[in-house]
């Protein structure tokens, strides 16, 4: 049996069971839960949440922390040089040192990873505590409050109008109900629910159940209460969402990609040089710990390690900035984003719009036209969103405080039809005194006026007639280009029918028009720049009139020359659309569905894509883009689906959020490309040299603690700066450009290292070992201090220009004088090649086969690390020119 049918059947039965049933199968009551039953249906149940990350046990933590491929290799070869130097070799020649730094290294990745973790889920509590995800819930009685993934199988949920379904439930009381399913089936028709016991003859998907409400569906309008069936990853949406494979991952795709290049860097060197070692007459054993030593040298292995530290503290530097990232893989969509799509109003426009004008069709004031607006946004239980809410502001116009009360007191609520993004009107029954009913609409001008057959006009009713109409949208066509917001009002008498459904919505006397002032930002205009100058595509997808979205891009520097409405995009096909909306920047009159097909489009086409939205109508292309933006005055609904949440409804904000994703992953790019360049470099000399050395360029232990001592250097790198030309276009997160970069760095570096063992071997060793050669020295003490020397000298040249490389590329310019690195980055890397340094000069640096040199050597260092810099630079600017970015 499939996963879905099994799901099916475990939950379907409590649609065709009556409400007592259920509380007492599983175990609940009408008053909901006991608080101490809670734990216990939790232990049952699981809890309402798809990662494990929210209930996090020190074992988990621990486990991610210190288990991961860089580690599992690192293991091995602490295994087998443990066996190797400590159980099989002799009394004497046996020597922990080599497990000891490798088991070290995963000790001290392992460690700070886990603080990382630890520091950043600290953030993500300040955060939660921010954008309050809660439920209310019925629990022994009472109304309370809690955070959704405390919910339980047996709470008694209520919720509302804008709200998202917390969990999948069983309907146990309604008013109004009705909810939009798009999130799990991708159809975008509302549904009406009910709370009745269905019966078996009626054979429904599990998606078409009235009496059920679904976990991530969103509430459109009425009231609900039902007891939760199910919770996390138990639920329908649960099912088909698997944590770690939703296509939001190019983050983790990005990461995937690096590791492969790097493996495949490894996959050639590393059997090379075991086989060179092979031929040379290497012991077999010991081959293998040095090919392994060359990989984990190879190897990034603070990569975990770095990338948490980077998206950590630019979440919270992001966080400072008025926007909270609840997603902190979506720090990558801030990166990389190259295209924001946003709706009209409070993006570019003000939060609220005011309303300017009432009339009748032709354009006159008319109060009635306002009463029947207002009673239809007082009586209807969806969202109330900026057009209702200037509706109802007009109950403070001076002298009319007591008419508005009145006309509701008059006036009762029968019936509605909810608001749908689809339809872009909303209907409401009400009833009079006298028990007479009138259906009242008010919505979208093309919407209702197709649905009108008559006018009415100073108390009259006529039929439509073409040329009336045209004369008619005269009147709206000027105030939708001054960019006015322009809604029409339809009524008609229905008797003393009290229940409407769509059918009745034909036929309709159109009544007038209201007309609303939706200024653009004083913002706006310098914020369209601002995101075009960081090579940030605006892209505006309103539901609203193409006349006014032109007005409006025209006031704030969108070019709106193009404009693509939704009857046109659906005509079109993909390949059409594809070529069009990379033309096209202002797409008006779109349903929510086509908001999702634009945003595709454009992902198609490449484009890494952000969705800035505040409604229930964006919610699905919000889901659909790479990175979802909302705000914190949008319907919860829509801040629950957002990836990241401004706390002000400004584009100015999104710009320092965008700087500052940015500026995360460079400083994540450039500890990877300078990394594996330089260890790439050393390598593929080491590679070289053991082709006919007569001895290790550099023993295991030497390659791993260079490598030790270097990431820990590393660590500081987060807290880089960063140039600002650097994030002025956004950033491309994936090993493309990785292979490339270390072709061209790595072998520079190579050539240095060759110069270096060409010195050591020919002119420095021979000069202490008495004037002869290695394969010319016959005494073995004479020959141990021959490479001793050699491996100094090598270890010391790799070590000072693979840390002074770090601060010649990780900017185009020219380091210390056009950029500095941070006072952090300066200050370590100096100490580092200070200590490490000075570490040949103590006594333990012959446990690692080292040895102090003679002072002159080091001025022969300083002048390869000068050319060494030189030609880096030289190369630098060359690569500059040819692939136009260097990190
Ligand atoms: N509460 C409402 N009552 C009646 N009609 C409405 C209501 N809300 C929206 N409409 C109609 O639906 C159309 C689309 O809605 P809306 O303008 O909110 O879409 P949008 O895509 O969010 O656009 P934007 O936020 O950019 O203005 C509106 O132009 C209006 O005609
Ligand atoms: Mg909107």
């Amino acid at each position: 049996m499939s996963k879905a049918t099994l799901f099916d059947s475990r939950i379907k039965k409590y649609a065709y069971r009556e409400a007592s049933e259920i509380y007492r199968d599983i175990g609940a009551s009408p008053d909901g839960l006991p608080i101490e039953q809670i734990e216990a249906m939790r232990e049952k149940y699981g809890v309402n949440g798809f990662t494990e990350r929210k209930n996090d046990t020190t074992m988990q933590r621990l486990r991610r922390a210190f288990i991961n491929p860089f580690n599992v290799i690192l293991f091995v070869l602490g295994i087998v040089s443990l066996v190797t130097d400590v159980f099989v070799a002799s009394n004497f020649a046996r020597n922990a040192t080599t497990a000891i730094i490798i088991f070290s290294m995963i000790l001290i990745s392992g460690v700070i990873r886990l603080i990382q973790e630890l520091r950043a889920k600290s953030a993500a509590a300040q955060i939660d505590r921010l954008i309050h995800e809660s439920v209310t819930v019925r629990r022994d009685g009472e109304l309370m409050e809690i955070p959704t993934e405390e919910l339980v199988v047996g709470d008694l949920v209520l919720f509302s109008a804008g709200d998202r379904v917390p969990a999948d439930i069983r309907l146990t009381k309604i008013t109004d109900l009705f909810i939009s399913q798009a999130a799990i089936t991708g159809e975008s028709a509302i549904l009406e629910k009910s709370c009745r016991k269905l019966s078996y003859g009626e054979q429904e998907t599990l998606t078409q159940l009235e009496n059920l409400a679904f976990m991530a569906t969103t509430v459109i309008s009425g009231k609900g209460e039902g007891i939760v069936l199910a919770v996390g990853k138990d639920t329908l949406y649960g099912s088909f969402t698997k944590p770690d494979s939703d296509d939001k991952n190019s983050f983790q795709k990005g990461a995937n990609s690096i590791a492969w290049v790097m493996l495949r860097f490894m996959a050639v060197l590393v059997p090379i040089v075991f086989v060179l070692l092979g031929i040379t007459g290497g012991k077999l054993l010991e081959s293998f710990a040095f090919a392994l030593s060359v990989a984990v040298g190879l190897m990034p292995e603070m990569l975990p390690m770095v990338i948490t530290a980077c998206l950590a503290k630019g979440s919270l530097a992001i966080s400072k900035k008025q926007t909270i990232i609840k997603d902190i893989n979506a720090m990558q969509g801030f990166g990389s984003m190259d295209v924001l799509c946003m709706d009209k109003t409070g993006t570019l426009t003000n939060e609220s719009i005011l309303l300017e004008y009432y009339m009748d069709i032709l354009g006159n004031e008319n109060t009635e036209v306002l009463d029947l607006a207002y009673l239809n946004s007082s009586y209807h239980s969806g969202v109330r969103n900026t057009i209702d809410n200037a509706i109802l502001a007009c109950k403070t116009m001076p002298g009319c405080e007591t008419h508005y009360t009145d006309l509701l007191a008059q006036y009762q609520k029968a019936d509605e039809i909810p608001f749908d993004y689809a339809r872009k009107f909303v209907s409401t029954l009400v009833r009079d005194s006298d028990g007479e009913c009138q259906l009242i609409m008010k919505g979208d001008i093309g919407h209702i006026v197709s649905r009108c057959s008559h006018v009415e006009y100073r108390g009259e009713i006529l039929p439509i007639e073409k040329d009336g109409m045209q004369s008619v949208s005269s009147v709206v066509d000027d105030m939708l280009q001054d960019g006015m917001k322009v809604i029409a009002i339809a009524r008609k008498n229905v008797g003393h029918q009290s229940k409407i459904t769509p059918v009745d919505e034909f036929n309709m006397t159109l009544v007038g028009y209201l007309s609303f002032f939706d200024a653009p930002k004083q913002t706006a205009k310098e914020s369209v720049a601002a995101l075009k100058r960081l090579k940030v595509t605006p892209k505006i997808l309103t539901g609203d009139q193409a006349a006014i979205a032109v007005s409006v891009c025209r006031r704030v520097g969108i070019s709106a020359e193009e404009i693509l409405t939704g009857a046109e995009l659906d005509e079109m096909t993909d390949s059409e659309l594809s070529t069009a909306v990379e033309k096209i920047h202002v797409f008006a009159e779109l349903t929510p569905g086509q908001k999702v097909r634009l945003v595709s489009a454009l992902q198609e086409n490449g484009h890494s894509v952000g969705f800035m939205g505040d409604g229930i109508n964006d919610i699905p292309a919000m889901n659909e883009a790479d990175v979802g933006i909302s705000v914190d005055t949008a319907v919860d609904a829509a801040k629950d689906a957002a990836d990241v949440v401004l706390l002000q409804k400004d584009l100015n904000v999104l710009e320092q959020g965008i700087l500052e994703g940015r500026k995360t992953f460079t400083n994540m790019l450039k500890y990877i490309k300078i990394t594996a360049s330089s260890n790439f470099g050393n390598i593929f000399a080491i590679v070289c040299a053991s082709a006919f050395l007569p001895f290790l360029p550099m023993t295991s232990i030497q390659i791993l603690l260079l490598n030790l001592l270097y990431d820990i250097l590393c660590i500081v790198l987060p807290w880089d700066n960063v140039d600002e030309e650097e994030i002025l276009s956004p950033r491309d997160w994936s090993g493309k450009t990785l292979g490339r970069f270390m072709m061209s760095f790595g072998p520079i570096s190579s050539l240095f290292d060759i110069a270096t063992f060409l010195f050591l071997y020919y002119f420095l060793c021979p000069m202490l070992c008495g004037g002869a050669t290695y394969l010319n020295i016959t005494d073995p003490s004479l020959q141990l201090q021959y490479v001793s020397l050699f491996q100094t000298g090598w270890f010391l040249e790799s070590m000072w220009t693979q840390v002074l490389i770090l601060h010649f590329l990780r900017t185009p310019k020219v380091p210390f004088m056009q950029s500095r690195s941070s006072t952090p980055v300066i200050c370590i890397t100096l100490a580092g090649i200070v200590a490490f340094t000075a570490i040949t000069f103590t006594s333990g640096a012959s446990l690692f086969g080292l040895t102090k040199l003679p002072l002159w050597y080091f001025a022969f260092l300083l002048i390869v690390a000068l050319v060494y810099m030189l030609l880096t630079t030289v190369a630098k600017y060359f690569y500059k020119k040819k692939y136009h970015e260097l990190i």
